[in-house]
This record gives C-alpha cells, structure tokens and sequence, in this order.
C-alpha cells in the first residue's frame, strides 16, 4: 500500500473547505425543500425560499453561501494500519490546508478567527487554527470529515449534566425554547448523551455530519431508546412554533442527531450543538492513491422556486429619505425593499463606537437619522462590489443599542433573529425600528448591495465600518417603534 502524504491531507483538506463553502449537502437541499413544500407560514415559506435560491446560486457562481464561512472542523480516523509518511504535527498540516483555502485569490472565504480569545481579540487572517478531533481506528486508511461551523449557531451551543433520572427531551425542548433564532434555523440539533462531559459535547458536534434521514426513521418505525428520542425532539420542537427564522412556522429543526456513549451512574451529561441553515460538510477516505476528489451536485436538485410574489408585496423604502412618519408607519412583518445608503458595523466595530462616545469623540461616520447593517462580508472577487455579506446575529448588539440610539440618532438597525428586553426597549423609546434580511441567505442579499466602501476602522477586517448603496435588498420589519416584535408575535401564533 502507498503511503499517505502530507500533501494527500492538505490538498483534500483545502479542497473540501472550498467545496462546502459553495455546496450545500444533498441531504440538507433535499430536507430543506421538503420544509418549503410543507410550511404554512407565508414569512417562514419565502425565509426557506430564499434560503434554497442563495444556495442554488451558490452551487452555480461557486460562491459562499454564507458570509459567515465558518471555523474549520476537521474530524480524522487513523487506521492504526495506515502508512503514514507525515513529518509534521497534524495541527501545522491540516492548517496549512485551512490557509490554503480561505485565502484562494479565487474564491477567498471569510477569515473569522480571533487569536486571543479575551484580551485583544485580533483576526488570525487566514482563518487557522483548525479545531481537529482525531481518533486511532481499525483499518490501514485515514477517514476525514470536515465541516465549516459558523459562529451563531456555535454560539448557541447548551451543555448540562442532568439527574439520570431527568428526561433529556425535556431539557432538550426547554433549551431550545430559549434558543432564539441567532442559530438560523431550520437546521439540524446535534445531540451528545453520556461519556463524561467532554466526551458528550463532541459527539454531538460530530452527529451533525450524520445524513438528514428523520423522515425514513419516522417511515420505518423507531428501533431503539435512541430513535425513538430523535423523533420525540424533532416533533416536540417542531410543535413550538418557532419556524424559520424565528419567524413563526411549520419546521424549526430538520432532523435530530443522537451519538451516546457509557456513563457514570450518577451522571447524565447532556450536550446540544445546533447547526444553521448554512450546514456544511463531507466525508473523504484516503488510501494512498491520492488526494480526495469531490464531484458538485447535481443542479437538478435544487427545487425551482422563484421570489418574485414576495418581492411584488414588499413596500420600497428610500434609506435616505427616512422620517418618522415613515417609520411609525412600518408593522411588524411588513416585507420591504431598502434602497440607498447603509452602514456596516457589527461586534467590533460597536465596542469602538462606545469607547469614543465615552471619551467624548466624534463617531468617523454620521448616523443621524440613518440605518446600520450588522454583518461582516466575504471579500469581492472579479467584478463584485462586496463577497456574500448576509446578517449576523443582532442580540451580541443590544447593550450597545440604547447608548447608540441615543448619542448618534440612528433610526434604523438591520440583522437576524430577535432582539432582547433592553433592545426592544431602546427602540421603543427612540422610535427607531429593527429590520431583517434572511440568515443564510448571503450571497442573495449581497445582488442587492451596489456599492461598498469602507470608510473607518479597517484594522477589524470584516468588522470594519463601510458605507454601502443598497438597491431593493430584501428584509423584513421585526420590530416597530413601539418595540413590538415580530419574533414574539410569529412563534405564539404557530404554536401548537
Ligand atoms: O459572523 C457572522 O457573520 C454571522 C454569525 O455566524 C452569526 O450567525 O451571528
């Protein structure tokens, strides 16, 4: 048998983190149709719709579908018989890989690394390092899974130790309850049972790479403890009514994952990992033949759905235009297409406003009666004004809000999922509304963006300031100036 090189590893590797960024999984386009076909909720149908338009697109430009492309988690099963020819720690090769393919002048993908977590935070610049889980397995080849996590639905990630006699759907619902939407559902929920803590939470990251296959179990019938506790979530969150979104619909999870494992009698450690509606990953085996080859999907796949009937009922709004009898008017759910000038700033960029608003300072941008846009784009390649630049999750915002309503006068915030209490009150007393464009659907958004400069702070990289001219991007109107939102009104009203 050939050896398996370093180079075997790192081309696959680079290749694969290039190929999930641009091909959703057939499964996922599969199930993901299946929630459009069944969903009732007209917000919760045209959110999946344009969530399977950007993913078509993206499989066609070879574009990301997501701005967010994610941190690189590699999964390696080392046959123990497997003639390895490597000189280098598997960390140094497999990052070598990651390097390699997010800075593809091609096709770059986003950088979203920090490297020090709690201290300064600064970009790593080619998204490294890789987290890696290796194994030592039966056989003499080297099986690797690798998926792109993005960082909302990461974020979302719940861990406990329950009384074993406590029921793990139970806990599983209640958490998700208070999940909110930043996880860009429908996803899947990758679910952790026993070991010993550690143990659990990496079982439930690596059941997310398991096929999307809840509807031939529910089909043929639960086995076992374990499929009969799939089809138990999947229902019972399901039956929330928090949709896609959050916006209030049929289908909030696509399928649940369950990996188990032999634990302490006293214990019942619990590990819940959501995945978004950018899930990412493949497998690959080498032999010593060569590096992986991944053949795209078939287009054929993808369902034919256009956008038109949404886009023929949104109302158009002149962002440079914008008063307050405008924005009273605006109703929760009211779809929208917003033309003229945008702001960017996200996490960074909105610790900075508050730091020079504490010295006294002026901000290097005017937001007076203006509308920001969180999110942190890919950057442009050929003629592209800006790469996939879809929304980030606007809760990290809402203790900067009230302080940025009040001392800049801006009026109008774009992201996804909902915001929190001190938001909601914030914008309820500044008359100021919160907007939101589909999570997921990045690359569809940035069609809409015609102009982008970057005007302050471009030391945060994709966390700088810009200034973009928008025309006709699609969102929706989460909450009015009364601070009525739509993620509370949508899920009460699916509920079942
Ligand atoms: O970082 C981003 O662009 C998005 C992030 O994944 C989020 O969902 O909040």
């Amino acid at each position: 048998m050939k050896p398996i090189t370093e180079s075997h590893v790192i081309d696959s590797i680079a290749e694969a983190l290039q190929f999930i960024a641009c091909y959703h999984p057939p499964d996922f386009v599969a199930a993901m149709a299946a929630a459009h076909a069944r969903e009732e909720s007209p917000a919760a149908r045209d959110a999946i719709a344009q969530i399977l338009v950007n993913s078509r697109m993206c499989a066609l430009g070879q574009r990301p579908i997501c701005q967010d492309t994610g941190v690189a988690n590699v999964f390696v099963d080392i046959g123990v018989q497997a003639r390895l020819d490597w000189q280098r720690p598997l960390q140094e090769i497999v990052d070598d890989a990651v390097r390699r393919a997010y800075l593809l002048d091609t096709n770059p993908l986003r950088a979203s690394v920090v490297r020090d977590p709690f201290d300064t935070r600064k970009n790593t610049g080619d998204n490294t390092p890789a987290m890696i889980l290796t194994r030592m397995v039966a056989g003499d080849r080297v099986d690797i899974t690798v998926s792109a996590k993005g960082g909302g639905s990461e974020n979302k990630t719940r861990f406990a130790v329950l009384n074993p006699s406590a029921s793990v759907a139970d806990w599983v619902v209640e958490q998700v309850r208070g999940m909110g939407a930043g996880w860009c559902p429908p996803g899947m929920l990758g679910i952790g049972i026993g070991g010993s803590v550690d143990r659990a939470m990496a079982m439930a990251k690596e059941a997310l790479n398991d096929p999307i296959d809840i509807d031939d179990l529910r089909a043929r019938g639960p086995r076992d403890a374990a499929d009969a506790l799939r089809l138990e979530i999947c229902d019972r969150v399901n039956a929330l009514g928090i949709g896609a979104q959050g916006l209030g619909g049929l289908t909030s999870v696509l399928d649940v994952k369950i990996r188990h494992f032999p634990t302490h009698a006293a214990s019942l450690p619990v590990a819940l990992i959501p995945n978004c509606a950018a899930t990412r990953h493949v497998h690959f085996t080498l032999d010593g033949s060569g590096p992986a080859a991944f053949a795209p999907p078939d287009l054929s796949l993808w369902p034919d759905i256009t956008l038109k009937t949404a886009a023929a009922q949104a109302r158009r709004i002149d962002l440079d235009a914008l008063d307050q009898d405008l924005l009273d008017s605006l109703q929760p759910g009211d779809r929208l297409l917003l033309s003229g000038t945008l702001y960017t700033g996200r996490d960074a960029a909105h610790k900075r406003m508050v730091e020079v608003l504490d010295r006294g300072e002026a901000l290097p941008v005017d937001l007076r009666g203006r509308a920001i846009y969180y999110v942190g784009p890919v950057d442009p390649v050929r003629n592209e004004v800006i790469g996939p630049a879809g929304p980030t999750t606007s809760t990290r915002m809402d203790r900067f809000t009230d302080r940025v309503l009040r001392d800049t006068g801006l009026k109008v915030m774009i992201g996804k999922a909902e915001r929190g209490p001190e938001a909601l009150r914030a914008i309820a007393e500044h008359g100021a509304v919160y907007m939101i464009a589909v999570g997921g659907a990045a690359y569809l958004v940035a069609q809409a963006i015609r102009e982008a400069e970057p005007v302050a702070w471009t030391d945060l990289g994709m966390e700088a300031i810009y200034r973009l001219r928008v025309e006709d991007m699609p969102v929706m109107l989460a909450v009015d100036t009364q601070g009525r939102s739509i993620h509370e009104i949508g899920p009460k009203a699916w509920r079942r």
